[in-house]
């Protein structure tokens, strides 16, 4: 049996990512006890129904009360009321952490509320489905992706950035560290801005109600089924990222559009060679991700004649 990472872990919010944190946590035997806390009582009384957590509480207050860790897994936009709700009630030397998808304005709202004697150690880990909820939640949800950690300041305490990192790596992620301005730039890129495309899709595939009537349906065995299940996610998650992200997800969705533009004027004028030469550069770029061994989950190209 491994020691314990920490002895008391409290998790804040009992959904998708908590529940996920909680069955991994177990699975590694990372902590002592785990307590919960959620905000509505028919969350709580699920919690209790499926054994998700050690011990549900009532309040935000019992929760933390004596936890070595705190994790609000809660959406973005309540991390600051969360933080003001429980910081009286924080044990002194205490690691305060989160999953927000956003950096920048979780530690914004979170930092001002905290008292002088936790560290804060905001995180963010990269693994989800479109999901939501208690029951939502599976042990392996984190195994092989990765976690990001956001130190709030440059003289965070590397004693407890080591040791979150220690509980990450044994719920099966692999860590990195990054600043919060960069974090929140390069997710624009790879999850906020794909998931408004997303939405966008969707919404437009629906604008035409005869394809949505059974068309969709049927053919959307292919990328569009992607879409339909990105566009599932939790309204408030992405309400909230976008609210809270809005420099950089504006920025790239400025890119973005320019590029839409040049490739829809391409079409328009029958410039075969500029979308032949783009889409020779993304293919490009595709399998140098997959070659430089960063898309664990994708097939091989080329699938040729069966191995024997
Ligand atoms: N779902 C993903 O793919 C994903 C991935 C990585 C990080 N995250 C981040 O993790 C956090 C939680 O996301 P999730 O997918 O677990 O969401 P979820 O909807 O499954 O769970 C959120 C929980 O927070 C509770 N909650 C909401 N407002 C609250 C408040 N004011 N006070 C107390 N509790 C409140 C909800 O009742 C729910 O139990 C978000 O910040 C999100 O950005 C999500
Ligand atoms: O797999 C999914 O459903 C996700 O969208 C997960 C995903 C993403 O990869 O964009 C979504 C939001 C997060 O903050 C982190 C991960």
């Amino acid at each position: 049996m491994t020691k314990p990472v920490f002895d008391r872990v409290a998790l804040i919010g009992l959904g998708l990512i908590a529940s996920s944190m909680f069955w991994a946590i177990k699975r590694g035997g990372l902590a002592g006890e785990v307590t919960g806390y959620a905000r509505s009582q028919a969350t709580r009384d699920t919690a209790r129904d499926i054994g998700l957590c050690d011990r549900v509480c009532d309040t935000v207050a019992d929760a933390v009360e004596g936890a070595d860790l705190v994790v609000l897994c809660v959406p973005v936009g309540a991390m600051g009321s969360v933080a003001a709700e429980m910081a009286a009630s924080l044990k002194s030397g205490a690691i305060i952490s989160d999953v927000g998808s956003v950096k920048r304005a979780v530690i914004d709202a979170v930092q001002p509320h905290l008292p002088e004697d936790v560290h804060f150690v905001p995180a963010h880990p990269l693994a989800g489905t479109e999901h939501s909820g208690p029951e939502s939640g599976f042990a392996e949800l984190y195994d092989n992706r990765w976690c990001i950690i956001v130190p709030a300041d440059k003289d965070t305490s590397p004693e407890a950035v080591a040791k979150l990192r220690a509980l990450w790596e044994g719920m099966g992620a692999n860590v990195d560290q990054m600043d919060a301005d960069h974090h929140d730039l390069v997710l624009a890129v790879t999850s906020h801005a794909p998931h408004l495309i997303a939405y966008t899709m969707v919404g437009v595939a629906d604008d035409l109600r005869r394809v949505t009537d059974s068309e969709v349906i049927k053919y959307s065995a292919a990328g569009f089924r992607d879409f339909t299940r990105i566009a599932a996610s939790d309204p408030t998650m992405w309400r909230d990222v976008f609210l809270n992200n809005k420099d950089a997800t504006l920025e790239i969705l400025g890119r973005f559009t320019e590029e839409l533009f040049a490739l829809q004027r391409a079409i328009r004028t029958g410039d075969g060679d500029h979308l032949f030469d783009y889409f020779t550069h993304t293919r490009a770029i595709r399998r140098g991700i997959i070659e430089a061994g960063q898309d664990t989950e994708a097939p091989d190209f080329g699938r040729g004649a069966p191995k024997s």
